[in-house]
């Protein structure tokens, strides 16, 4: 039976929405594009194609920094208009909404990502807000009443996210402001360093998609992978093209994957030890975007000694939670209304 409910993961890259009356999952970029400082110029997918190559005039941005709420104005500007492109707006009427948010930030933050709807022109029945990690620990299909430990590490675009659940809520919680955003960054740096070529973000982006490995075999050529790049050489000022290779990648990005796995060892250290014996048990649930790089999950296996688990699709993982949460009322003791903080 379709439903008049929606479900909402508005993370630091992709912006993740449920439709209950098509029972969809739409994923986009979390941009918007403002044009002469007023007008909403592009949002989503089509404003992160003119990211980083726009005039003065057009400024794109991510609303969200950090996990966190940074341009409200934007990020409700955003969200009208995509549903808007969406055609959502009849449907939406009356709706119900449920929208993920991260468990390690303040109240006020908390109540921002719920402001985002309810000071919108959208007109919402219901507004209601869930942890991202237990939307996440539903998502992947975990008995969320069971007494059982859980440890889920979401790895996104700017956040970890690094969780023990049991009994339906969060035992421990850290967030570290890491993710995949820093390690676009360290490889802009090092072809920057190496070869005196300046990349975007974007085509860094390109470049961890396609040659990051956590594990890195000298010794062994079937690792060792390269792709070609394009960028500007800061000594002719001219445009030129380079061949990357995966040793390089590796040698950038391999501090900031081992910074990751020594906070999941720390939190692991002050998980309960009832949990822990649960969680050598399960393993490690491993979600967020970032989870597909490749052998991530082998080298966290091989540094812990847990066995990890990566689901398909792990970056959508938290809206799949979401859409089970909204749709099913045995779900509804997860969600909570945030108190009216003023920011
Ligand atoms: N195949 C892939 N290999 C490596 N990284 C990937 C891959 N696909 C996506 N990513 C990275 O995943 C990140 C986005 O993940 P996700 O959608 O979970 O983040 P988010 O929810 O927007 O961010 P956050 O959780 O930090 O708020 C980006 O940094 C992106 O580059």
């Amino acid at each position: 039976m379709s439903q008049n409910v929606y479900g909402i993961d508005i993370g630091t890259s992709n912006l993740k929405i449920f439709n209950g009356q098509t029972k969809t999952i739409i994923n986009e970029k979390n941009i918007i594009a403002i044009r002469n400082k007023k007008d909403v110029f592009a949002i989503g997918n089509g404003a992160f194609e003119m990211y980083e190559k726009a005039p003065d005039n057009i400024v794109v941005s991510f609303p969200i920094k950090d996990g966190v709420i940074a341009d409200i104005k934007n990020m409700k500007s955003l969200i009208e208009k995509m549903f808007i492109k969406l055609n959502y707006p009849k449907i939406v009427r009356g709706g119900r909404f449920c929208i993920a948010v991260p468990s390690d930030i303040t109240e006020v933050e908390k109540r921002a990502f719920y402001d985002v709807i309810n000071d919108s022109s959208i007109k919402a029945k219901e507004i209601k807000i869930v942890e991202k990690p237990i939307a996440d620990a539903v998502g992947l299909g975990i008995d969320i009443d069971s007494a059982k430990g859980n440890m889920i590490v979401n790895i996104g675009a700017d956040t970890t996210e690094i969780t023990v659940t049991s009994l339906g809520g969060i035992v421990i919680s850290r967030i570290v402001k890491i993710g995949g955003n820093k390690l676009d960054e360290i490889i802009c740096n090092i072809v920057k360093r190496k070869y005196n070529i300046m990349i975007g973000m974007k085509t860094a982006e390109q470049i961890k998609i396609n040659l990051a490995n956590a594990i890195y075999d000298e010794e062994s050529d079937d690792n060792y992978e390269m792709c070609n790049v394009f960028g500007r050489n800061i000594i002719t000022g001219l445009p030129c093209e380079r061949t990357v290779t995966s040793d390089l990648i590796y040698e950038a990005i391999k501090e900031v994957l081992s910074s990751i796995i020594d906070s999941i060892k720390q939190l692991l250290e002050r998980t309960p030890p009832e949990l822990s014996s649960d969680i050598i048990d399960t393993g490690i649930y491993l979600t967020g975007g970032s989870a597909q790089i490749t052998n991530l999950s082998k080298l966290i296996e091989m540094e812990t000694d847990l066995k990890v688990n990566v689901v398909r699709n792990p970056g959508e993982s938290v809206v799949r939670g979401i859409s089970k949460i909204i749709s099913d009322s045995k779900y509804r003791k997860l969600l909570y209304t945030p108190s009216e903080n003023k920011y």
